[in-house]
């Protein structure tokens, strides 16, 4: 039987399953440029996919590029567990100067990576995920800021994570201890340490990166002189908590999984299929209902019958976001970092969020993206409600979530109009 697929409200669209997207609102007060306008192709993701590693982490040996990594010794957890040797990957940018006044920590979001900015290869297998932020001439300009970025505690990417080597030599897998935001900070205070950097002028970070934000200014406010809080959350939700649940139950299916014990398999294979299946579901909310309406509604995917049991377009973009997500990302640090966020309350043996957000003492910058439906706005409300010195901006986008991360310039404006502030004190 064929198909003739119903015409999409947004006129743009075509009719293969690839999309013109619509564009960025413009924030009112600030003159400002666009979200940059892309056409995206559609794509056929194969049933029967290549192989794929057991695990796309970072190992020691392979190419470093722009990594730098700093050993830290042990940590004491939150959870009072202890891991007996910390190394955090880092890259920096820019230049400290001589009294150490222009450091500003950029943190990632779940599977970013210290990679801000620059090119992919040479070992970084995604270009940079802020790349119009940071730079030359950029909102976080790298002529005057002192810019440094680590790969998370638990992270994949060159930090200790459970894809390293555990004290027997072995990967951690199963074995590695269950970490909290607290302790991703704690192991970032001491990179700040062996760097030499007293304060940061700014630390700013989105989604995870933001939990860390806020942990920043509460666990060490003598060393955060200001902090950019974006599309995140002082305490996670019951919905967060349980769309993370998900998540996990999805690669923990997975046979390939084994309780985490996969790096060496018999077969060499890992869960790419729970974790593909982990950023299918965690990718919906990333991304605003109203988009996925306009931007696929009920296309199908270009050559595929619906009907006939074929995908429609946006059942083949999830795919694609699920494959291509295990095929740069660990399982197992996917578990990790998602458990950092279920566990995430800044209020905790704090006094309760209330008292926890009003012993912040960094000027404050918090940003939301209005149409965000996994971090939502009353949440960016809530942290700038509480942080005496705070301003709450609001990005207007139809791209959800994922709007810190493509709508760079609205973004980048407020970030640069907030540290202009900062100097004129
Ligand atoms: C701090 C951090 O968060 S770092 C992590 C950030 N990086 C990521 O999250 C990586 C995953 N990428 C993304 O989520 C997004 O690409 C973003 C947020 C970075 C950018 O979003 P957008 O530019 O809007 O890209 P979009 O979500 O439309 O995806 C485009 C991809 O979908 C593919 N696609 C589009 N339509 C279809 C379709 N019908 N069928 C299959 N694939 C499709 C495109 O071909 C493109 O593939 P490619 O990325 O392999 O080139
Ligand atoms: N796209 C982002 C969303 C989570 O904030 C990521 O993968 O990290």
């Amino acid at each position: 039987m064929s198909t003739t697929p119903p015409t999409p409200s947004d006129p743009a669209t075509g009719t293969d399953g690839s999309a013109a997207r619509p564009e960025g609102k413009p924030v009112p007060d600030l003159t400002l440029v666009p979200a940059r306008p892309r056409t995206l192709g559609s794509r056929t993701v194969p049933i029967d996919r290549p192989p794929v590693p057991a695990s796309a982490a970072w190992h020691d040996g392979d190419p470093v590029g722009r990594r730098q990594f700093a050993d830290l010794g042990p940590l004491k957890l939150e959870s009072g567990g202890r891991l007996p040797a910390v190394r955090l990957a880092y890259e920096t940018w820019g230049e400290l100067n001589e009294d150490g006044t222009n450091a500003v920590l950029v943190l990632h979001a779940l599977t970013g990576d210290s990679h801000v900015t620059g090119e992919a290869g040479d070992g970084h297998p995604t270009p940079g995920w802020w790349s119009s932020m940071v730079g030359p001439g950029a909102p976080i300009d790298t002529d005057r800021w002192f810019v440094v970025a680590p790969n998370v505690l638990g992270g994949c990417q060159g930090s200790t994570g459970p894809a390293s080597p555990g004290p027997d030599g072995r990967p951690w897998g199963s074995r590695f201890p269950l970490l909290t935001v607290r302790d991703q900070v704690a192991a970032e205070i001491r990179l700040s340490d062996l760097l030499g950097i007293d304060a940061w002028s700014l630390v700013i970070g989105a989604s995870l990166g933001g939990l860390r934000v806020l942990e920043w200014a509460t666990s060490a406010p003598e060393r955060v002189e200001s902090i950019a809080a974006i599309a995140t959350a002082a305490q996670t939700s019951g919905d967060q908590i349980a769309g993370f649940h998900t998540q996990l139950a999805a690669i923990r299916a997975d046979p390939r999984y084994r309780d985490g014990d996969y790096y060496d398999a018999a077969d060499g294979d890992g869960p790419h299929v729970g974790l593909g299946l982990a950023r299918q579901i965690a990718h919906q909310t990333y991304r605003s209902a109203k988009e996925l309406d306009e931007r696929f509604g009920r296309i199908p995917q270009g050559g595929e019958q619906p009907l006939e049991g074929g995908r429609f377009a946006v059942q083949s973009y999830l795919d694609h976001h699920g494959d291509k997500l295990s095929r740069r990302f660990d399982a197992n640090t996917y578990v990790v970092l998602t458990r950092t966020m279920i566990t995430h309350d800044l209020g905790r043996d704090r006094g309760g969020v209330s008292a926890a957000l009003a012993s912040v003492t960094a000027r404050a910058l918090v940003i939301a993206v209005d149409s965000d439906r996994l971090f939502p706005p009353g949440q960016s409300e809530r942290i700038a409600a509480g942080i005496p010195e705070a301003s709450l901006r609001t990005i207007h986008s139809d791209y959800g979530h994922d709007g810190f991360l493509i709508e760079e310039d609205l973004v980048g404006a407020y970030v640069q109009e907030f540290l202009e502030q900062g100097a004129r004190r």
